[in-house]
């Protein structure tokens, strides 16, 4: 296998970087069970990067470690060259990671408009206070908010939706939506929890060439979870396999096809 902690150019060219998270001997308990046992790999800037696995096997998991909802028992957790320490995940979007979420968690009721600019809350730093002191900068603060807001709604091509209720959108668009609003908060991690789940073919289709699109032209970094092992193996750089807490596999795709554990844990060959 080639040295992937070096930068390296993928198949289709495209120039992957240096290590850009890297997660060291992760373990993460709930009570008695240990959802994620002694795990480390690397995320490497400009990667497509997957983590897979059977039910329950600690996938969510760890996407929330990664994004600060839990904070792991042992293991350290680096972030562009740096240690993290224990953070909230408003403090994790601030470093620049962003997520969507297994269950869509848009605001139904207000527009696709609303809902992506609430992507921009990290980046909105005139308070009422400093607001009323300098009022250029709050000017300049709202029309960069605004204008990011209205390159990700061209760019996954939502402009005739904008004023429409999230609520009345069908399934395949409300994922959409909730992926302008992570890319409005111009993340260099962007973090995906299943983002074809529930969607037809086409959807899956259109979404598939949104997520290559988002990490070719704006060059953001994408961890992802899924459960279509078509779309994971046409889109990943690097694949992560979990199985009841540990990791059973890492590498390009190829690779974790043929790794006889891995076939293992999907046909369900029995534990010792
Ligand atoms: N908040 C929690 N409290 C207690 N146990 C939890 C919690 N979250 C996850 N677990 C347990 O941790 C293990 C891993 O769960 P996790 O949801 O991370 O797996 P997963 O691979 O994402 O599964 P799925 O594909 O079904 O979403 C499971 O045994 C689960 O029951």
């Amino acid at each position: 296998m080639k040295d992937m902690l070096t930068p390296y150019v993928t198949e289709d060219g495209r120039q992957i970087g240096e290590t850009l998270m890297d997660m060291r001997n992760i373990t993460l308990r709930f009570g008695g069970v240990e959802a994620i046992k002694d795990i480390s790999f690397n995320i490497q800037e400009g990667e497509i990067r997957a983590i897979i696995g059977p039910n329950g096997a600690g996938k969510s998991s760890m996407l929330n470690v990664i994004s600060g909802f839990y904070n792991p028992q042992e293991g350290e957790v680096w972030f562009r060259g740096k240690k993290r320490p224990p953070m909230k995940p408003f403090q994790v979007a601030r470093l620049g990671i962003a997520r969507t979420f297994q269950n869509i968690a848009l605001f139904e009721g207000m527009s696709v408009l609303d809902n992506v600019m609430t992507g921009r809350l990290n980046h909105m730093n005139a308070g009422l206070f400093s607001q009323a002191l300098w009022k250029g900068r709050a000017e300049r603060e709202e029309t960069e908010n605004r204008e990011a807001v209205e390159r990700v709604i061209d760019f996954l091509e939502i402009q005739a939706i904008r004023k429409t209720p999230v609520g009345r959108l069908p399934y395949g668009l409300k994922k959409r939506v909730e992926l302008a609003r992570a890319l409005a908060a111009e993340p260099k991690l962007l973090l995906l929890d299943e983002p074809m789940a529930g969607m037809n073919v086409e959807e899956k289709e259109d979404m598939s060439r949104f997520i290559l699109d988002v990490n070719d032209e704006f060059g953001t970094t994408i961890a992802l979870i899924e459960h279509d092992m078509g779309v994971v193996m046409d889109l990943s750089d690097r694949v992560i396999v979990m199985d009841y807490g540990r990791k059973i596999g890492d590498g390009t795709p190829d690779e974790v096809r043929n790794n006889q554990e891995v076939i293992d844990a999907y046909l369900g060959v029995a534990h010792d």
